[in-house]
C-alpha cells in the first residue's frame, strides 16, 4: 500500500547547523514498505523527519530522490487520484472549514470528492455513531473543543472510503478520555474495515495501544523497523516503552 525507495527529500537553506553545501536532508534513503491493512506507528524525535515523509506520502512534497508510491501512485504526481485513496489528518492543522457547521464542511468534502449522495449518507451515518458527532455537527468549528475538531477531523478524512489513513499527531493535546475513544475508533477502523494505517506521534500510549509494528526514523534516516516486541527487546527487561524509546532518541545523537 505504501513504498518508499531511497526516498528523499532535501531543502535548499541558507544557513543551518547541518549544513552540506546549501543543501539539508530532511529524509534521506529512506525504505520500507507497509502492506494493506498494517497498522503501523513511525515515531522519531523532534525534527527527525516524519512530517517531511507524510508530506511525500500525500503529495505536498516531491521527493528530491529515491521512489514513492502510495496505492500504487505517485503522490506528486498523481494527487488528485490518490485523494480519492488516502486520508490524512494533521492533528495540528484542522482541514476543516474554521467558520462553518462541521455538517457543511462534510458537504463540502462529499462534493470535492464526488462521493454520490447515498454512499455518503450511510457512511456519515457512521462516522456519525462511531465518532459520536451527533451532539455537535451544527456548531461552527470554531467553536467546538479539541477533543470535538479532532473526531471531526477524522470523519472529514474517512467520509471518502479511503483505503489507507496517514495520521500526524491525532492525539495531541486531547484527555484521557478522547484519547481512548479515538483510539478505540482507529482500532476498529483497522480491524474491521481493512484500513492501512501510518501514525506519526509522540504519544507511546498510541504505539503501546495500536501498532503491532514500529518505525523509528532519525536525522532523517530509518533507526529501526520492527514489531513493538522486537522494539521492547533492545532494551533490557523491565523496561518500559519510554526507556526504550529514550535509549534510542538518545543513542542516536
Ligand atoms: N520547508 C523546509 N525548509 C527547510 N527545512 C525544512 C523544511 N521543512 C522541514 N524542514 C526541516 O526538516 C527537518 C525535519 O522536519 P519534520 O517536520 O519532517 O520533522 P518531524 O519529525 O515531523 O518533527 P516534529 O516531531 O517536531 O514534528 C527539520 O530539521 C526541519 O527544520
Amino acid at each position: 500500500m505504501i513504498e518508499l525507495d531511497q526516498a528523499g527529500r532535501s531543502f535548499k537553506v541558507k544557513r543551518s547547523l547541518k549544513l552540506e553545501g546549501n543543501v539539508f536532508h530532511a529524509v534521506r534513503d529512506l525504505s520500507f514498505t507497509v502492506a494493506p491493512g498494517e497498522f503501523v506507528g513511525y515515531l522519531g524525535p523532534n525534527g527527525a523527519g516524519k512530517s517531511t515523509t507524510i508530506k511525500m506520502l500525500c503529495g505536498i512534497l516531491t521527493p528530491t530522490s529515491g521512489r514513492v508510491r502510495v496505492a500504487g501512485l505517485d503522490p506528486s504526481r498523481k494527487r488528485t487520484t490518490l485523494a480519492r485513496r488516502i486520508g490524512v489528518v494533521f492533528g495540528q492543522r484542522t482541514t476543516l472549514w474554521w467558520d462553518l457547521p462541521l455538517r457543511d464542511s462534510f458537504e463540502l468534502i462529499r462534493h470535492l470528492y464526488k462521493v454520490d449522495r447515498n454512499v455518503f449518507k450511510t457512511r456519515l451515518d457512521e462516522l456519525t455513531e462511531t465518532l459520536d458527532l451527533g451532539g455537535f455537527t451544527r456548531t461552527p468549528v470554531r467553536q467546538l473543543s479539541l477533543g470535538q475538531r479532532m473526531r471531526g477531523d477524522l470523519a472529514a478524512a474517512l467520509l471518502h472510503a479511503p483505503d489507507v489513513l496517514v495520521l500526524d499527531e491525532p492525539t495531541i493535546g486531547l484527555d484521557v478520555v478522547s484519547k481512548s475513544s479515538i483510539r478505540a475508533f482507529l482500532r476498529r477502523l483497522n480491524t474491521e474495515q481493512g484500513t492501512t494505517v501510518l501514525l506519526t506521534t509522540h504519544d507511546l500510549g498510541d504505539i503501546e495501544r495500536l501498532c503491532r509494528r514500529v518505525m523509528l526514523i532519525d536525522h532523517g534516516r530509518l533507526a529501526f523497523d520492527g514489531t513493538l516486541d522486537e522494539l521492547m527487546a533492545t532494551a533490557p527487561e523491565q523496561s518500559t516503552i519510554e526507556d526504550v524509546v529514550t535509549r534510542l532518541y538518545t543513542g542516536s545523537r
